[in-house]
């Protein structure tokens, strides 16, 4: 009699337990669902504006991206902290690198995009719809990430126009997304371009969205992101030989202000 209410209560439990993951998996699901809808209806309405009001594809289009951008936090309870904006104020073109952790980096990049300055991006992304019309229409370089020698000859081509048409590169050198709250090894492209274009390179970190935002555990609450723009590294005089270096110091820095932002991984350190 008594095993039977304990299995029926254990039975209860576990029923409790299954709900609750189902409903946390369904609020992700949800709510990054969501975020994909907002993108796709937002590239769909703003890529008319863009062409009727700069009549292609060209960097202008990116204030207006940005426009529409900035205002998706407000649907999940992000907030940007951000320090450094004052680094951006290069005398002509430079090289920003940041950390790229999710999909949602977008509203980040957003928040502290300056002025005549595009993305460098996977070509796959051309293929997604209106949101790749959006990029596209935004001036966004597209490489072959499979092919590094056509991703050079692009970037090459990069570096030469920069000057001439006085534009930033942003560029994620981890080269793919990474959420766990450390740096990927970084790629070496976006340095062979600030080197070869003689142009400053200016780092962007961004705190580990860890607390609030974690796929495998199916979190994605409301957080806040702080954001640190570094002072720019001059790379005049410098030559390839010496693009290892930079990386590795550009590495290093990075990583340094994302332990400061946000702990170590593993690390609990209190959002205040
Ligand atoms: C209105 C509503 C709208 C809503 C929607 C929102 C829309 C928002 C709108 C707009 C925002 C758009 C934002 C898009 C964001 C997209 C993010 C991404 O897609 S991230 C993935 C792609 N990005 C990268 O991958 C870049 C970084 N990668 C590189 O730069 C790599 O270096 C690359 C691809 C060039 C080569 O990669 P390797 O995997 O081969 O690795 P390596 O180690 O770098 O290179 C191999 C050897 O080649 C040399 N090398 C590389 N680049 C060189 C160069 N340019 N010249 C000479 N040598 C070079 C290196 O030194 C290395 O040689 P040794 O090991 O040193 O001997
Ligand atoms: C046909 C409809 C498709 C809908 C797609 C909506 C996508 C909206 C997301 C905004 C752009 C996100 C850009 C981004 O973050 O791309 C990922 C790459 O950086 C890295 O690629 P990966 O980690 O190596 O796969």
């Amino acid at each position: 009699m008594e095993l039977g209410w304990l299995l029926w209560g254990a039975a209860l439990l576990l029923g409790l337990h299954v709900l609750t993951e189902l409903s946390a998996a369904a609020n992700f699901a949800v709510r990054l669902g969501f975020y994909y809808l907002l993108c796709v209806l937002g590239s769909a309405l703003t890529a008319p504006v863009c062409v009727l009001v700069n009549g292609g594809r060209t960097v202008k289009n990116m204030r207006i991206i940005k426009a529409v951008v900035k205002t998706f936090k407000y649907f999940f309870g992000l907030r940007f902290e951000v320090k450094g904006l004052e680094n951006f104020e290069v005398e002509g073109p430079a090289i920003i690198v940041s950390n790229h952790q999710s999909v949602l980096d977008m509203m980040g990049l957003m928040e502290v995009l300056p002025d005549d300055c595009v993305q460098v991006a996977k070509k796959e992304l051309v293929y997604a719809g209106p949101v790749g019309l959006i990029i596209y229409l935004g001036g966004v370089i597209f490489i072959n990430r499979k092919s590094t020698d056509s991703a050079k000859m692009v970037m090459a081509e990069v570096a030469k126009t920069m000057a001439a048409e006085n534009v930033k590169v942003w560029v994620y050198p981890e080269g793919t997304r990474n959420c766990t709250g450390d740096l990927l090894p970084f790629k070496k492209g976006a340095f062979h371009l600030a080197v070869q274009a003689q142009v400053p390179v200016i780092p962007v970190v961004y705190s580990s969205f860890t607390t609030f935002y974690n796929p495998k555990k199916n979190l994605f609450t409301s957080g806040k992101i702080k954001v640190e723009v570094l002072p720019p590294i001059e790379t005049k005089g410098l030559t390839s030989d010496d693009v290892s270096d930079l990386t590795d110091r550009c590495f290093h820095i990075m990583r340094e202000t994302l332990f400061k932002l946000s702990g170590h991984p593993g690390e609990v350190k209190d959002s205040s």
